[in-house]
């Protein structure tokens, strides 16, 4: 599908969790299973997509995580989108799961190669300095946001072109009783499924703007999927045109945070 043109800049629905009576109550985080075994965080590195605004970290998860984390979370109460967005919303139909859970958030940046990775910004090799380690995380990082999303794919869904928006949050802080302002400002995507696992299509795409009005805008740069891999993009002012394309063959399961920076 060509890139729209700006005017019609879909967002991702809100992002927020939602202020249904049961989150208001606190909905009971699920019983994820441990995230062992995992790849040695010195086998595993940041590797550029597009320069400075999409990275992967490919093999994050091995395949056996990957393959007990789609058992369980498909015994999670996922829902269905709703199917008409809301205005200026972007098309997702998908099934979702979303928790707000500061203690899985912090065993998926602390308990993997994540927090490693990220703090220590190697990018094809080469060590960032501490300036463009800020520059390129936009500020001083603090971990994943706990609002966490389960997406399940099946046959015939996809989300449509949008733009992920930044978020504004509280950082629960380690050190201090109160939370930390925070900002999101790229987005996590782990992919759990691929062609491997019997899952076709599905790929993200991303649309890079045209350098200029006359000149014709670069090929779409396509993320395809690979069990295990996490990307990252940036998100907010700086994000791409993207989208989840349709899942054409079983079944595509990704879990969705956020990288938080002090605000
Ligand atoms: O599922 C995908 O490939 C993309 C998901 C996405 O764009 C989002 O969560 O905002
Ligand atoms: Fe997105």
């Amino acid at each position: 599908m060509p890139p729209k043109s700006k005017q019609t800049k879909k967002q991702a629905a809100s992002s927020k969790p939602p202020e249904s009576a049961k989150s208001r109550q606190q909905q009971q985080p699920p019983n994820w299973p441990p995230l062992n075994p995992l790849v040695p965080t010195s086998d595993l590195q940041l590797v550029p997509l597009l320069e400075d605004q999409i990275l992967t970290i490919p093999r994050f998860w091995p395949a056996g995580l990957c393959k007990t984390y789609v058992t369980f979370l498909a015994s999670l109460p996922l829902v269905t989108t709703p199917g008409k967005p809301k205005k200026g919303d972007a098309v997702r139909v998908n099934d979702r799961f979303q928790i707000d859970d500061p203690a899985f958030a912090e065993r998926l940046w602390s308990g993997t190669a994540l927090k490693e990775l990220v703090e220590g910004a190697v990018v094809d090799g080469e060590a960032l300095s501490e300036d463009a380690k800020r520059a390129l995380w936009g500020g001083g990082v603090l971990g994943l946001n706990s609002n966490i999303r389960i997406y399940r794919y099946s046959k015939g869904q996809f989300f449509d072109q949008h733009y992920d928006d930044a978020n504004n949050i509280m950082f629960p802080s380690a050190s201090s009783p109160s939370a930390v302002a925070a900002k999101t400002t790229w987005t996590l995507l782990l992919y759990l499924t691929s062609p491997a696992t019997g899952c076709e299509g599905g790929e993200t795409v991303f649309y890079p703007d045209p350098p200029s009005k006359r000149e014709a805008a670069p090929p779409p740069v396509v993320a395809e999927l690979e069990a295990g891999m996490a990307l990252l993009h940036r998100h907010g002012k700086d994000c791409m045109l993207h989208e989840g394309r349709e899942v054409t063959e079983g079944e595509k399961w990704v879990i969705r945070s956020d990288l938080c920076v002090k605000r």
